[in-house]
């Protein structure tokens, strides 16, 4: 059997024996992928744990993962019970001076650390970091504008704290690559006047994959993947795919900026990427290693 050849259920049967599993496994052995888990699929203890094991899995048959985590709901939540009001425009928290303290608490203080234990409890070895360890990502303050529709003036909208990676140094995620750990990044990044910017994490996994130049980009939401309009998966999108699902309005809100990224970092040399459900069980075991995969594949279209 090739692997061309295996179904997802019987991926399942085999996933229990490692050793029948591992040919499907090996043409990816030395590969970067960098997985995005993102705060709505870390709600379920169980399926982190499994996404833990898959992490370590991957590890153990000789590819490089790279974590990079959310938290978005997590920081909502804290927001909440510190009664500190939070807003979103274009999918992205408006981040004022404390709003950034408490981002980086919940990001890399609590979240951070929960999903290192958890990998180290898996059997792999993790390293928790955030944008500031080892220069990993030099960020600068996003400036967003939006046009007026009466007057037609475009208008600088503040977000505060709200930053984009602008140079992402990947020696530190190499270095730890080398020696077999995992690395596991709070999407944090460190501004040129020393401040702390607040990145959304998928932008940060894009980037980071794209510099890594990784073989994939899986980001893990709580859907399946992108949807039609009827509510059913769309396993592979183009370009110009996405362009017209956003301006028909099948793609809206969290969505638009998951695509985008997906987009930005094929664009920046990564093989594919993919969008899929991070709370089914052993999602990343069964879109890498099936053929057709469980989720909503990325690509450009053909030159
Ligand atoms: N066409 C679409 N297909 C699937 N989900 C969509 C679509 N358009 C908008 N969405 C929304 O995007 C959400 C995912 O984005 P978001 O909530 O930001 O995820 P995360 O917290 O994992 O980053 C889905 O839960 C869904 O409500
Ligand atoms: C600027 C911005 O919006 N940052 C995000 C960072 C966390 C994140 O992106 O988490 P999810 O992937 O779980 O949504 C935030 O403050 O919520």
């Amino acid at each position: 059997m090739t692997a061309a050849d295996i179904s997802r259920a019987e991926w399942l049967a085999k996933a229990s024996t490692l050793s029948e599993a591992l040919p499907y496994m090996r043409r990816y052995a030395g590969k970067t992928f960098v997985v995005k888990y993102g705060g709505h699929a870390m709600g379920d203890e169980t399926v982190a744990e499994l996404f833990a094991r898959n992490i370590v899995l991957l590890r153990q048959v000789g590819i490089n993962p790279v974590v990079v985590h959310g938290g978005g709901p997590q920081i909502g939540a804290m927001l909440a019970r510190l009664k500190i009001k939070s807003e979103f425009i274009d999918g992205l928290r408006v981040t004022d001076r404390e709003t950034v303290e408490i981002v980086e608490m919940v990001l890399s203080g609590a979240i951070n650390k929960q999903l290192t234990a958890m990998v180290n409890g898996a059997g792999g070895v993790a390293v928790g970091l955030s944008g500031k360890d080892g220069g990993l990502i030099r960020a600068e303050k996003l400036t967003r504008t939006r046009r007026d529709p009466e007057s037609n003036i475009e208008k600088v909208l503040d977000l505060g704290f709200v930053g984009e990676p602008k140079v992402i140094d990947v020696s530190i995620i190499r270095a730890l690559e080398k020696s077999g750990i995992i690395p596991i990044i709070a999407p944090i990044g460190l501004g040129p006047n020393g401040e702390t910017f607040n990145i959304n994490a998928d932008t940060v996994a894009g980037a980071v994959a794209a510099a890594l130049k990784a073989t994939r980009l899986l980001l893990l939401t709580d859907v399946s993947g992108v949807k039609d309009k009827a509510g059913d998966l769309m396993p592979e999108l183009t370009d110009g795919d996405v362009r017209r699902l956003i301006a028909d309005g099948t793609i809206t809100g969290g969505m638009i900026p998951k695509v985008e990224t997906c987009l930005e970092a094929v664009d920046g040399g990564v093989e594919a990427a993919v969008i899929l459900d991070g709370r089914v069980p052993n999602s990343v075991l069964l879109e890498i290693f099936t053929e057709h995969g469980v989720g909503t594949l990325i690509r450009r279209e053909a030159a």
